[in-house]
């Protein structure tokens, strides 16, 4: 056998942890928690929103680390993060939750949400509807559907406990055969395009502008990760994309609200957070 991936280790690992987490709380328990957490804040809609007036929406990511890159922020406090980037424009949260490869935690989520107004997308590998629940459980407002990580039926299931739970869903592509899959399987509003492709992690913009002709006009595109400055910005802005996934470039930044709106509002002269001037 070849050597697997990091996707391919990540998804072995998931599912160990959903058989150790639903051993400790059972799926009954998570959905009458799921029914009694704070109410959905309207992920979708927050960047639709933003689209029909041409502007960016931004999915701002608070991650502490990744695979690929290690330790990105030693100063990580979610609840800061979060107010900074509320202030700085974001349209919503992505968090990571994921602990083994990713250094998340459930926590840094309901911390991040409970600091501000914004939707927050639950940021981990979803393989079970357990999962989904557990999602909804914490508070988050939208999950994401990694198409590469998954065969249509268990894409479909995962959507319906979603739509069961009011969770909307961002579904993530990376090549065209999975675009193709995604649209056939789910009706869902928002296509995210990982530039970064998961199992080499290797990162090109290109990737979403390939794509971009492929998408129905009833979809929102959403370009993921390595968008890192003005010009990278700019380029998806002409090319009409408004959705947009960041977290490296924030969170290597000492203001992650104020790079936000650098990159993404720089005729807005509002100082973010406690800048000196
Ligand atoms: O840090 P970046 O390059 O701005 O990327 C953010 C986000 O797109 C990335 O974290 C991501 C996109 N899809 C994922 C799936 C799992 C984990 C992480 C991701």
């Amino acid at each position: 056998m070849s050597v697997p991936t990091v996707l391919e280790n990540i998804l072995a690992r998931k599912v160990e942890e959903v058989r150790e987490r639903s051993a400790v709380v059972s799926l009954a328990e998570l959905e009458r928690e799921a029914r009694s957490a704070d109410a959905p804040r309207g992920f979708a809609n927050a960047l639709l929103e933003q689209a029909k007036h041409k502007q960016p929406g931004v999915i701002a990511e608070i991650k502490k680390a990744s695979p690929s890159k290690g330790v990105l922020r030693e100063n990580f406090v979610p609840a800061a993060i979060a107010k900074s980037y509320a202030d700085g424009g974001a349209s919503c949260l992505s968090v990571l939750t994921d602990v083994d490869f990713f250094q998340g935690a459930d926590r840094y989520l309901q911390e991040a949400r409970s600091a501000c107004s914004l939707p927050v997308i639950r940021k981990d590998f979803m393989i079970d509807p357990y999962q989904i629940v557990e999602a909804r459980a914490l508070g988050a407002d939208c999950v994401l559907l990694i198409v590469s990580a998954l065969a249509d039926a268990q894409m479909a299931e995962l959507a319906a406990a979603a739509k069961q739970f009011n969770l909307d869903v961002l579904v993530e592509v990376h090549d065209g055969d999975e675009l193709e899959r995604a649209l056939k399987t789910l009706d869902t509003p928002l296509v995210g395009i990982n530039n970064r492709n998961l199992h080499t992690f290797e990162v090109s913009l290109e990737t979403t502008l390939d794509l971009l002709p492929r998408i129905p006009r009833d979809r929102m595109v959403v370009t993921e990760s390595g968008i890192m400055n003005r010009a990278d910005v700019e380029l998806m802005e002409i090319s009409e994309v408004y959705g947009f996934l960041v977290g490296e470039a924030f969170m290597r930044a000492e203001n992650p609200g104020a790079e936000l709106q650098r990159l993404f509002f720089p005729e807005r002269r509002i100082v973010v957070g406690n800048d000196p001037d």
